[in-house]
C-alpha cells in the first residue's frame, strides 16, 4: 500500500479487466462498473467530448479573466459596475417566461446526489429539489458516477432503494418536487476521464451526461415541455454565463428541441458576480429562470476578493448574518433586478438542520430558520433554500402564510427602493468581533469538514450546522486573513494577536478536542489528521489558494488502468 504525501494510504486497487467503449480522443481513468458503464456510454461520451472540444478555450480564457480580476482586487481595485455594460443594465428587458412548472419555488430542498437522499428529497413536499454535485458533494469518481445513475433513475421514475438493515424500501411518491440539478463550478477538472489527453471540465461532464440521458423524460414527466433545468454555480462575470447559454443552445440543437428548452437559475455567490446581475441574466436571457443568493459562497467570496486588502477583515464567520448591511443590499438588488426581469428571486440557505435529541434547542433552531425565511418573503424573495426535510413545513408555512395564493412575487414586489443601491452599500465592511473562539471553531470545523470530505461526504452535520464547501471555505480563508495580518483578538479580554505560534496551538488542542468529540477510534481511522495537514497547510500559505476543494481533489483521484491503478495524483 502507498503511503501518499499526507500520509495517508493510497487504496490498493485491482486491474482492471472490464473498459468502457469510449469514442475518439476519450480516455475513463475511472474504475469500470456495469451500472457506471449504461451512463458513460459511447454516444453520452461523444456528446461530452464535444462540449468540451468547442468551449475549452472559452473555458480557459475566462479562468484566465478570474485571474486577472484577482491581480487587479490585489493591487487596490474593488469591484465595481462595468461602465462598458451600462446599457444593459440602464434598458428595460426581460427574461423569457417562467415555464409554467416551475412557477411556484417557495421551498426547496437541496442536497448530495445519494440514492436514498434524491428519493427522500423529491419526496419531500419541497416545490424544488436541486440536486447537487457540488457544495453538497464530495466529487470522486464514484460519487459522480453513482450520482449520474440515481438522476437518471429518478428521471424515469425507476428509482427505489432497500434498506437492508431498516427493511425499508424507498420508493418515489405520486407527487414529487421538479428536479434541478447543480453541476460543478468551471474551475474543477474531472481527473478520471481525459478528452484529447487534458482533463474534461467537471460541470460539463455533469451537465452532459446528466443531459443526455435525461432530457428526454425530463421534459415530458416533469417540465412539461420545458427541461431540464440546472443551478449554476460560482461564476464571476457575465462571460462565464455567455458560455453556459452556448453550451445550453448547443445542447438542444444536437438533440433538437427548441431554443429555451433548458432553464437555469444562477447563483450570484461571488462578489463580483453582483455587480454583473443585469449582465448574467441577459446573457441566458433565453435560459434563465432567475437568480439565487448563494450567501456562504458569497461570503467566502468577500474574504477572496480582498485578500490584499487589510482594511476589510470579516468579524467571526457567526457574526456574517444577512442583517448586515453589504448582505443585506447583495439580498435586495437580487431581488429588484429579477423582478424587473421578470424571473424568480431565490433565497438562500438557513445553516440550521433539526437537533434530534434537545427539544429546546431543536425549536430554538427552527425559531432561527423561521425568522430568516420571514426575512427573505417580506423582502420579496421568492422561495428559498431548506437542508433537510425537517425544516420544510415551517419554511413553507411562513412563505404561503405571506404571499397567499401568488406562486411567486415577480409582479408583485418590485422593490424600485433598491434600485439607489451603490457600490459602497455592496462592500460596506461587515462589524462585529474577532474573537479566540472563533478561530478555535473555524478549525474545528474546517478540519472535521475536511476529514469528511476526504471520505467521500461534501456534507455534514457539525456542532448542530449543516457543513458544505462553501461553509468550510469561510473557515478557511478567515483563518487565513486572520494569520495573515496578524489580527488581535478582541471580547476574550486577551488582546492576543493570531500568529504561526498561536495558530499552531489552536490546531494542536483542537484536534485533541476532535479525538475527544468523535473518539478515538473513529479517529485514528478517519482522514483527520490528513485534512489538519492540508487545512493548516492553505491557513498558513503565503497566498491564498483559490479553492479548498481544488487542492483536496488531488488526493481523491485514482487511476486505473489495463495495468492497475496508475497514478493517484498525490
Ligand atoms: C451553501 C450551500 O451550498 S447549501 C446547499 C448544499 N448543502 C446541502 O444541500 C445540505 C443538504 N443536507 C444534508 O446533506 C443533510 O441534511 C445533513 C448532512 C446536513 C444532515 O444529514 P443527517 O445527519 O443525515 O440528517 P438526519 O439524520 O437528520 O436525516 C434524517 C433523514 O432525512 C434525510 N435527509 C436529511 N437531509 C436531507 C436532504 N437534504 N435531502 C434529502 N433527504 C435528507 C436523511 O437521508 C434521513 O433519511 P432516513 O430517515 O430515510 O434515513
Ligand atoms: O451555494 C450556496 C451557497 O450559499 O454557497
Ligand atoms: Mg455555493
Amino acid at each position: 500500500m502507498d503511503i501518499g504525501t499526507y500520509g495517508y494510504p493510497t487504496p490498493a486497487v485491482k486491474k482492471i479487466e472490464s473498459y468502457y467503449d469510449v469514442p475518439e480522443g476519450v480516455d475513463i481513468r475511472g474504475r469500470y462498473d456495469a451500472e457506471f458503464a449504461k451512463i458513460l456510454t459511447k454516444d453520452a461520451l461523444k456528446f461530452v467530448a464535444d462540449l468540451q472540444r468547442e468551449f475549452r478555450n472559452h473555458i480557459k480564457y475566462a479562468l484566465e479573466c478570474r485571474r486577472e480580476a484577482k491581480k487587479k482586487y490585489n493591487e487596490g481595485a474593488l469591484p465595481e459596475f462595468d461602465p462598458a455594460t451600462r446599457y444593459i443594465r440602464e434598458q428595460e428587458w426581460v427574461c423569457a417566461p417562467v415555464p409554467p412548472a416551475v412557477a411556484d419555488r417557495k421551498v426547496e430542498i437541496t442536497g448530495p446526489v445519494d440514492r436514498k437522499m434524491v428519493i427522500n428529497a423529491l419526496n419531500s413536499g419541497a416545490k424544488v429539489f436541486m440536486a447537487d454535485f457540488e457544495d453538497a458533494l464530495s466529487p470522486g469518481w464514484e460519487n459522480l458516477m453513482r450520482g449520474q445513475v440515481n438522476l437518471k433513475d429518478a428521471v424515469a421514475g425507476t428509482i427505489s432503494l432497500h434498506d437492508k438493515a431498516r427493511n425499508r424500501v424507498y420508493k418515489l411518491n405520486d407527487q414529487t418536487a421538479k428536479l434541478f440539478v447543480r453541476p460543478r463550478g468551471w474551475h474543477l477538472p474531472e481527473a478520471h476521464i481525459l478528452i484529447d489527453g487534458e482533463p474534461a471540465t467537471g460541470c460539463l461532464v455533469d451537465f452532459g451526461l446528466y443531459f443526455y440521458h435525461s432530457y428526454s423524460a425530463f421534459r415530458r414527466t416533469q417540465g412539461a415541455g420545458f427541461g431540464p433545468f440546472f443551478y449554476l454555480p460560482k461564476m464571476e462575470h457575465s462571460r462565464e454565463a455567455k458560455i453556459w447559454n452556448s453550451v445550453f443552445e448547443k445542447a438542444e440543437d444536437v438533440v433538437g428541441i427548441e431554443r429555451g428548452s433548458i432553464r437555469a437559475t444562477v447563483l450570484i455567490e461571488t462578489l463580483p458576480a453582483v455587480f454583473q446581475m443585469n449582465e448574467i441574466l441577459y446573457e441566458l436571457k433565453e435560459h434563465s429562470v432567475g437568480l439565487n443568493c448563494g450567501r456562504w459562497d458569497y461570503i467566502f467570496s468577500y474574504v477572496k476578493t480582498f485578500q490584499a486588502h487589510p482594511d476589510r477583515l470579516l468579524p467571526d464567520r457567526v457574526q456574517v448574518g444577512m442583517t448586515q448591511h453589504f448582505m443585506k443590499s447583495y439580498s435586495d438588488l437580487l431581488i429588484r433586478t429579477c423582478h424587473r426581469r421578470g424571473v424568480h428571486a431565490m433565497g438562500g440557505m438557513a445553516a440550521q438542520i433539526p437537533i434530534k435529541d434537545d427539544p429546546v434547542a431543536n425549536e430554538a433552531a427552527l425559531e432561527l430558520v423561521r425568522k430568516d425565511k420571514l426575512r427573505e418573503v417580506k423582502a420579496g424573495h421568492d422561495g428559498t433554500w431548506a437542508a433537510h426535510p425537517g425544516l420544510i413545513p415551517a419554511c413553507m408555512e411562513i412563505f404561503n402564510n405571506n404571499m397567499g395564493n401568488a406562486s411567486n412575487q415577480i409582479d408583485t414586489v418590485k422593490r424600485e427602493d433598491a434600485a439607489n443601491l451603490t457600490e459602497q452599500d455592496l462592500l460596506q465592511i461587515p462589524i462585529g468581533t474577532r474573537t479566540m473562539e472563533g478561530l478555535r471553531l473555524n478549525t474545528r470545523v474546517g478540519i472535521q469538514y475536511l476529514a469528511a470530505w476526504l471520505s467521500g461526504s461534501g456534507c455534514v452535520p457539525l456542532y448542530n450546522l449543516m457543513e458544505d464547501a462553501a461553509t468550510a471555505e469561510i473557515s478557511r480563508v478567515q483563518n487565513w486573513q486572520w494569520l495573515k495580518y496578524g489580527v488581535e483578538l478582541d471580547e476574550d479580554g486577551l488582546g492576543e494577536k493570531v500568529n504561526k505560534d498561536l495558530f499552531d496551538r489552536v490546531v494542536e488542542e483542537e484536534m485533541a478536542r476532535i479525538e475527544k468529540e468523535v473518539g478515538t477510534v473513529k479517529f485514528e481511522k478517519g482522514m483527520y489528521k490528513a485534512a489538519c495537514k492540508i487545512f493548516t497547510r492553505q491557513c498558513t500559505s503565503p497566498t491564498l489558494d483559490d479553492f479548498l476543494t481544488l487542492d483536496a481533489y488531488n488526493y481523491i483521484v485514482v487511476h486505473h488502468a489495463k495495468e492497475g491503478p496508475v497514478k493517484a495524483l498525490n
